[in-house]
């Protein structure tokens, strides 16, 4: 495997299977468990972080909602989509552990940078929730931190597009797909794909950073082995 350790990123929005009257498809979680299961078989250390569009947005939402206030909401989603995923992961065998950002013992472990590399060396996947654990950041973000905490090898970011476009693929039909992108070229452009934060701290830090869709089946396990799937950003 090219990489032993990964960050993946999992949106959110991607876990309703885009059918807004359902907060959690079960059938989605399922293929995403079998996806990180083939992974974790072939021995790479995996720690996730999942988003929580499916369920709440802070910065978006519009119903009179103090926006700090609906941060940490957001942030609360995101440990329900954690919950949700660590109790697929383990109907598949795969040991787990739930770290939150904000401390909520009865469900969660709070989040200790050297427990989480611990579970990691164990062979379990750590699954991050709460995001930062800070208001006016996104999981992107939380992503992108606690990947250069953990010292993983790479970010992946796990979505429903195919990697990085000229424009947002799913509002633009002329949108070309790029196999490659620099940092700096991703932040001047303004795309939208991961926010300007997360791109900043992954190239602060010489994190790269791969943008794949999580649906294509093999996906994961191929991208963690080198094969050239979704868009690589680098410096
Ligand atoms: N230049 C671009 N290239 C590719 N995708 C783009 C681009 N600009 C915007 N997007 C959009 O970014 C989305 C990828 O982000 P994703 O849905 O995973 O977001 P997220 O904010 O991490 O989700 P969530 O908050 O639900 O976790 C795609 O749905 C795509 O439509
Ligand atoms: O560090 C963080 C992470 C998230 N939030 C809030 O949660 C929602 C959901 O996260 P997404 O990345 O959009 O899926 C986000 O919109 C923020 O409101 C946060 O405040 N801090």
């Amino acid at each position: 495997m090219k990489y032993k350790r990964i960050l993946l990123k999992l949106s959110g929005e991607a876990l309703n299977g885009g059918d807004k009257s359902h907060v959690i498809d079960s059938d989605i979680l399922v293929k995403f468990a079998k996806e990180i299961k083939k992974v974790v078989d072939a021995g790479v250390e995996i720690a996730i972080v999942i988003g929580g569009g499916n369920i709440y947005r802070g910065a978006t939402a519009d119903s009179g909602i103090d926006r700090t206030q609906g941060d940490y909401m957001g942030m609360l989603a995101t440990v329900i989509n954690g919950m949700a995923i660590q109790s697929v992961l383990e109907n598949h065998d795969i040991q787990t552990r739930l770290l939150s950002a904000i401390k909520m013992e009865q469900i969660a472990e709070p989040f200790i940078r050297r427990r989480a590399i611990r579970h990691l060396e164990k062979g379990r996947v750590v699954i991050f929730g709460a995001g930062t654990g800070n208001p006016f950041f996104s999981t992107d973000s939380g992503g992108a931190l606690r990947a250069n905490e953990i010292e993983a090898d790479v970010l992946l970011k796990g979505t429903n597009v195919d990697g990085v476009y000229t424009a947002d693929p799913r509002k633009d039909p002329n949108a070309v797909k790029y196999d490659e992108i620099s940092f700096t070229d991703a932040i001047n452009k303004g795309l939208k794909v991961m926010d300007k934060t997360a791109f900043t701290l992954c190239q602060e830090n010489s994190l790269p950073i791969i943008v794949f869709d999580m649906n294509g089946e093999g996906n994961l396990l191929k991208v963690v082995s080198g094969e050239k799937v979704g868009t690589l950003v680098k410096d």
